[in-house]
């Protein structure tokens, strides 16, 4: 099957670093060019992260790569288009991934949150068979970092653990861990014993949780409040801003 791909496409932009007010949805934006070892991604689903809007507000502008920005780290879509170096994609596979292999030194330009995006083959797996679009797009940067924490915890089966939400506060979970434990914090300064991590985005670990989420053993959870339309992208920010989202704030159609 072979896809005629535009030049142009719709996209969400910030030219600047701010608020929700700096996000512009572009008609006619450049289709990102297709290195070798990346495929361009006919984008069907993205979800949105707290990694988005901080680097949009500019907490990371010291390593981030600059200005006009197209947000967005999770994608969900249909390949179209492949790099000479690509061995394990073809045009028309369904795939899902974190497209940013390092979440905050030079993430790329081009995100997930626009009709195309580029990514590198390495860092995408093919969807689950029992998932749609919307749901494989809530996964990977959540789901890999929780994978990368618990075995950098060196976790095993036998062994307990402790999930503290988004305003656990880890300090204190240091003071009560047990001697052999260990606290893992997935941002931000760790308090020793404990340690902070940043993930890096690997499509292998998809493939090994591929089993895990076509068995039903794990779920994706969306937020109740529904999915967002691509043209409402602001109002989405906006909603997982006031931190009252309790699951994954995920855009589709696009
Ligand atoms: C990769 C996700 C994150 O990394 C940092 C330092 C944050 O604050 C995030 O949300």
């Amino acid at each position: 099957m072979s896809y005629s791909i535009p030049s142009k496409m719709k996209a969400w932009v910030y030219n600047e670093y701010g608020g929700v007010e700096v996000l512009k949805l572009e008609a006619d934006y450049a289709v990102p060019e297709v290195k070798d070892d990346q495929v361009l991604i006919k984008v069907v689903a993205a979800a949105l992260n707290p990694v988005d809007y901080k680097r949009r507000l500019g907490k990371f502008k010291a390593i981030d790569s600059k200005p006009p920005t197209v947000p967005g780290y999770d994608v969900a879509g249909v390949v179209v288009k492949v790099g000479i170096e690509v061995k394990g994609l073809k045009e028309g596979d369904e795939v899902y991934g974190d497209i940013n292999e390092n979440a905050l030194e030079q993430p790329k330009r081009y995100g997930s949150l626009a009709e195309y995006t580029s990514v590198e083959e390495k860092l995408l797996a093919l969807k689950p068979k029992n998932l749609d679009f919307a749901q494989a797009a809530s996964l990977p940067l959540a789901i890999e970092t929780a994978y990368e924490g618990l075995e950098r915890a060196g976790f095993s089966a036998g062994k307990s653990i402790l999930v503290l939400g988004g305003a656990g506060q880890g300090d204190r979970a240091v003071k009560v861990v047990k001697e052999d434990g260990c606290v893992v914090y997935i941002a931000g300064a760790a308090t020793p014993p404990g340690f902070s991590f940043l993930l890096t985005s690997n499509g292998e670990m998809l493939k090994k949780l591929n089993p895990f989420l076509e068995s039903g053993k794990v779920k994706p959870v969306l937020d109740p409040k529904g999915l967002f339309p691509f043209d409402k992208v602001n109002e989405a920010f906006a909603y997982l801003e006031t931190n009252r989202a309790t699951g994954k704030v995920v855009i589709y159609p696009i």
